[in-house]
């Protein structure tokens, strides 16, 4: 028989059946959804198709959780015990009863324990949806090509992630990933926006979605129920006359409950907002008209408005108040401070971390000790290493050009960014070249590999070019092949398809490994292509005030110190800098002839 209460508790000896009588009232209000209990209490065998059938013919819900009772009830002690017992495992179901629940001081009779308990609830199966769908879509690190994945538990290494409070003093160091979402750092109670930042590369999105793989096993350490991510660029793809709900946008953007008639799942999340956490990833990427103070309120949660206003309203937490959001932005993008409740920057790796990640590239000792003291000799290319982009293109195209040359040696002198993506595209030509046989053995060295990719390169820069001179940086199948690609070269690794939530309709479309990466092939482009003028080069620095000061990571690189500013030296285009700093890299003595105010530079 299943017994209700302990010792102490006042319904110690009270039976479920009686139980069941004596709180009538509070299940009746309390139980909205029956089709888990029925569910459960059919495959058990408590009660049949008939009886079922019976109590969906009451006209309310209310009525139908009566006619539960009497119907469990008169099926006897055991029956009841079961049916207390469905409402206590099926939690997000029945998390109003939470407070009966202790005031009962429930324990469930070993036997009931032993029946299995199946969660059919539209919240707790969109809760497994949901954590299904994160968990297979942040499996993988985003590659060097398509075909190589990288596992992200094999290779996501720690950063250093300094707190900071509103001022911009240090408030020391997390010491782990479950401390972003904790108290430490918090600056402002009033806010709801965890706000990360760091330079371009130093693993802002990557640390997303280690927190989204995590939370999808169970393995942060959170209350978050609804965990949805999004990508801000996504924002400035809807057109103006665009609109949608926060509802429809969290849904259609992550994924819709499944037999949900009722909207529980979306009432819930209303009734809970703490147990929702969002993350938006890359703020810098967001091009908009409109400043915050100005944003129309949208409160609510079923009204639809132009997308971009109801991310501002959840960023400000006019929309869903008491939610969690994460967002994340390159280092100097300017965000209101009062939505910021804490701040947290990411330095990239520490020298431990470095051999850490540097093990995870190269797991054979030997191999290690190579680079280990390649790079102990280089401390230039030490530097470029703590931003984990640039060691991760640094020990892969290591790797690669070590199998393909004897000995090879990475270059010993200041290393820049553009040897950096020189050695890499000098991968990615490598790669193709070898696959069409174009090579022969003794032309297998980088003079004869750029010879032979130089059209797809030139294509490539093309590409990246035109995406830059028109603000976008997403590519339809149609704009890659127009600039001279086939669908092979994208196997290449300069390009990799966006992911389907980007809001930019159903075909596959395409975006660069990296924007720092476009960046150097617009560069390319600008300087290989015999057409363009000094003039139209130099059109690039007038797009953007160039300010004295800078936080670009590779500044060191470009003889720049690399602390951080204040202010934002690159505004909202920092592409176009990035863009303007590779060319200085090459062209800054005939350049800054032509053009005075590009004299700050020297
Ligand atoms: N913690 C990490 N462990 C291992 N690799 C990492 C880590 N962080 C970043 N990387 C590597 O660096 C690359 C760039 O990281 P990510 O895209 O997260 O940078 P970001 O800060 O978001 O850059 P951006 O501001 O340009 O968008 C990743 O594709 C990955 O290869």
């Amino acid at each position: 028989m299943g017994s209700v209460g302990k010792d102490s508790a006042p319904e110690a000896s009270v039976t479920s059946l009686r139980l069941l009588t004596l709180h009538r009232e509070i299940l009746v209000e309390q139980v909205k959804n029956t089709q888990c209990i029925l569910d459960n209490l059919r495959i058990n065998g408590y009660i049949c198709n008939e009886d079922i059938e019976i109590i969906h013919r009451a006209a309310t819900k209310a009525d139908q959780v009566r006619k539960i009772l009497e119907l469990v009830q008169s099926k006897g002690e055991e029956a009841c015990a079961y049916f207390i017992h469905i409402l206590h495992e099926a939690y997000d179901a029945y998390i109003d009863l939470r407070p009966w629940f202790n005031t009962i001081q429930y324990m469930p009779a070993d036997f009931v324990r032993e029946i299995p308990v199946i969660n059919t609830d539209p919240i707790s199966k969109y809760i497994e949806k949901l954590r299904q769908e994160l968990g297979r879509d942040t499996q993988f690190l985003t590659s060097y090509s398509q075909q190589e994945d990288t596992l992200l538990e094999e290779l996501y290494t720690d950063t250093q992630m300094e707190m900071m409070n509103d001022k911009g003093e240090s408030l020391g160091y997390l010491e782990n990933l479950d401390e972003i979402l904790g108290e430490q750092g918090v600056f402002n109670q009033q806010a709801e926006t965890i706000f990360i930042t760091g330079d371009a590369g130093v693993g802002k999105s990557v640390l997303l979605q280690k927190l989204q793989n995590l939370w999808s096993k169970r393995e942060l350490n959170t209350e978050t129920k609804f965990f949805f991510k999004f990508r801000c660029r996504m924002f400035s793809a809807f057109k103006d006359t665009d609109k949608i709900s926060m509802k429809d946008l969290i849904f259609k953007y992550n994924c819709y409950p499944d037999g949900d008639p009722d909207s529980e799942v979306f009432n819930y999340i209303l009734r809970f907002p703490q147990t929702v956490l969002f993350t938006f990833d890359g703020y810098d990427e967001l091009q908009m008209d409109f400043d915050m103070d100005s944003v129309p309120e949208v409160v609510s949660p079923e009204e639809s408005t132009h997308p971009l206003l109801v991310l501002m309203n959840l960023l400000c937490g006019k929309l869903l108040r008491g939610s969690c959001k994460i967002l994340t932005a390159r280092t100097g993008t300017d965000i209101q401070s009062r939505i910021i409740q804490k701040k947290v920057v990411l330095r990239g790796f520490s020298p431990d971390h470095l051999k850490k990640y540097m093990a995870r590239h190269f797991p054979m000792q030997e191999q290690r000790a190579v680079v280990s003291v390649q790079l102990d000799a280089s401390p230039h290319l030490c530097g470029l290493c703590s931003i984990p982009l640039f060691s991760w293109i640094i020990f892969k195209t290591f790797k690669h050009l070590q199998s393909v040359y004897d000995n090879f040696e990475l270059p010993d002198s200041c290393i820049t960014l553009t040897n950096v993506f020189l050695l890499l595209s000098e991968v990615f030509l490598g790669r193709k070249t070898k696959k069409q046989g174009l090579l022969k053995r003794s032309m297998s060295c980088t003079a004869g590999i750029f010879k032979a990719g130089l059209k797809m390169l030139t294509a490539f820069a093309k590409l990246a070019l035109f995406g830059l001179e028109k603000g976008s940086f997403i590519y339809s199948l149609e704009e890659v092949m127009s600039c001279g690609l086939n669908e092979e070269d994208l196997q290449v690794g300069f390009l990799r398809p966006v992911s389907h939530y980007d809001a930019c309709g159903g075909t596959t479309t395409f975006e660069f490994l990296h924007l720092t990466l476009q960046a150097f092939l617009a560069a390319f482009s600008l300087v290989l292509d015999s057409y363009i003028t000094p003039e139209g080069i130099l059109r690039f620095f007038a797009k953007c005030e160039y300010n004295k000061t800078s936080h670009l990571p590779c500044l060191s690189c470009f003889g720049r110190s690399s602390h951080p500013r204040d202010t934002d030296p690159f505004q909202t285009n920092e592409h176009f800098q990035f863009t303007n700093l590779f060319l200085c890299a090459k062209h800054v003595a005939q350049i800054i002839e032509e053009c005075p105010h590009l004299k700050t530079l020297k």
